[in-house]
């Protein structure tokens, strides 16, 4: 299975892009845009592969292959992750790539959506052999990235020292030191206050929104999240210091539950770089059985396709916030709306991460550098403006707020395409 996400859960694999078309499609349509804005913006306007050499710690030199993908760079210079993943696919990274663009959109950035990829295991792997690949991938794309072409940033299995090995190898290549062609970055060599907390932050935002759309209070709300890396272990911590509690937790080795609530400041301690935790616990659940106990709020917080028609059903909360990219399936997607679940989409709810990138951009290319308030205020801000606005988008089109999220998302890049006359 080269194209399409195998869902672990059921086994189904699931074509990322002929779902995020469809979606395109028909926010274009309900904005009023011609066929050719969508031909136009349907596929990413440019998609690299790249095979590299890394010297491994047994002597052997292993060859991996990686991706870099940019929708479309009308509004700006595109922007997004870059994951380290086994299941990295080129379909799955062009999906990713567009979904940039659509946050970008709804936050009002201008930025176009780009994403990288490499295929590889840096569970399995030395910190040597990953300074390695990080330094080989940037050397392979480099002539296509750049502060005003394409930055990228962190994603799955990706952090802060990766970041900085990345632009150190970028500022090597360009011969000048160029923090701007990276967001992410550890603060000493630019990165900005509260990045590595804003993807989580802006998690708990949409979902303090979501409660108060729903008339439901936090305080005491039984939350699940499902993975427990950068955005799972944090928005959990802010759920919890909000007075909710969080009955179960999950990453990619199995779940824990506990209807009294877990000791969230524990597994916090207990969890390692890579986001795992479980393998501490006797017993864990499997994350197909975490999804079906009871809860208020569900929110998938690790990868794509976990919430597909096999299981939509069998989920109990009212309120699901989707943190990771691409969690439920178009099917579930309908199959949740129609049971009355209020589901916040991906390209909404985790758009905090490059919200606080842009700021850490805005920053590295002024050369001044905000207060963590003056970011968690600005953040704050803008996070409950985007979220009014495609609730808002929601309500006056009757449309569930995934097609609300695209219809908002993509309206300012299909302005900027007929401005400049490409279509
Ligand atoms: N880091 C960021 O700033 C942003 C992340 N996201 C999305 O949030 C999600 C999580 O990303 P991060 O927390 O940054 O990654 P991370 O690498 O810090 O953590 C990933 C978590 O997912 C779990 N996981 C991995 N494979 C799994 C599997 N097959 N089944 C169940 N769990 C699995 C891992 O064990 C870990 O707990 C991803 O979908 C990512 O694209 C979205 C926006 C920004
Ligand atoms: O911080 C960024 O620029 C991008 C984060 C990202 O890859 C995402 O939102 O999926």
């Amino acid at each position: 299975m080269v194209n399409k996400t195998e869902n672990e859960q059921t086994g189904e694999s699931v074509d990322l892009m002929d779902s995020t078309q469809v979606t395109i499609k028909e926010a274009l349509d309900n904005l009023g845009y011609p066929d050719e804005v969508y031909q136009l913006l349907k596929e990413p306007m440019r998609t690299l592969t790249v095979r590299f050499p890394v010297r491994m710690d047994d002597g052997k030199v292993q060859i991996f292959t990686g991706y870099r993908v940019q929708h479309s760079d009308a509004v700006g210079p595109t922007k997004g992750g870059v994951r380290f993943h086994p299941d990295v696919n080129e379909t799955e990274v062009k999906a990713l790539a567009i979904w940039m663009s659509m946050k970008s959109g709804i936050l009002d950035i201008p930025y176009g959506g780009g994403k990288g990829g490499i295929i590889c295991d840096p569970r399995e792997m030395s910190f040597r052999e990953i300074e390695g690949i990080s330094r080989e991938y940037v050397r392979a794309i480099s002539q296509i990235v750049g502060p005003t072409k394409d930055i990228p940033a962190p994603d799955v299995f990706t952090n802060s020292q990766i970041m900085a090995w990345m632009v150190d190898e970028y500022s090597k290549i360009s011969e000048f030191d160029s923090p701007g062609f990276i967001t992410g970055k550890p603060i000493a060599l630019g990165g900005s206050q509260g990045r590595d907390t804003a993807t989580a932050k802006g998690v708990t935002i949409c979902v303090e929104e979501a409660a108060r759309k729903r008339g439901m209070d936090l305080h005491g709300a039984k939350i699940i999240v499902q993975g427990f890396g950068n955005a799972g272990s944090y928005l959990s911590k802010f759920m919890h210091d909000e007075g909710a509690k969080v009955v179960g937790i999950s990453d990619a080795y199995g779940a824990i539950y506990d209807a009294n609530g877990l000791d969230v400041d524990y597994l916090l301690e207990k969890r390692d770089s890579f986001g795992t935790v479980t393998n501490q616990f006797d017993n864990p659940i499997s994350n197909k059985e975490l999804f079906s106990q009871d809860c208020d709020i569900l929110i998938p917080a690790a990868i794509a396709n976990q919430i597909t028609e096999e299981n939509a059903r069998d989920i109990k909360a009212s309120i699901i916030v989707e943190a990771a990219n691409g969690p439920t399936t178009r099917e579930a997607t309908k199959i949740l709306t129609d049971r009355g679940v209020l589901l916040v989409p991906d390209v909404l709810a985790s758009s905090g991460g490059v919200t606080v990138s842009y700021f850490e951009w805005v920053q590295n290319n002024q050369g001044y550098y905000w207060s963590a308030e003056n970011v968690a205020n600005m953040l704050q801000s803008n996070l409950v403006n985007a979220f009014n606005k495609v609730y808002d988008a929601s309500e006056t089109h009757k449309v569930n707020m995934r097609l609300a999220a695209f219809m908002v998302g993509i309206r300012r890049l299909a302005e900027a395409v007929r401005f400049r006359g490409w279509v």
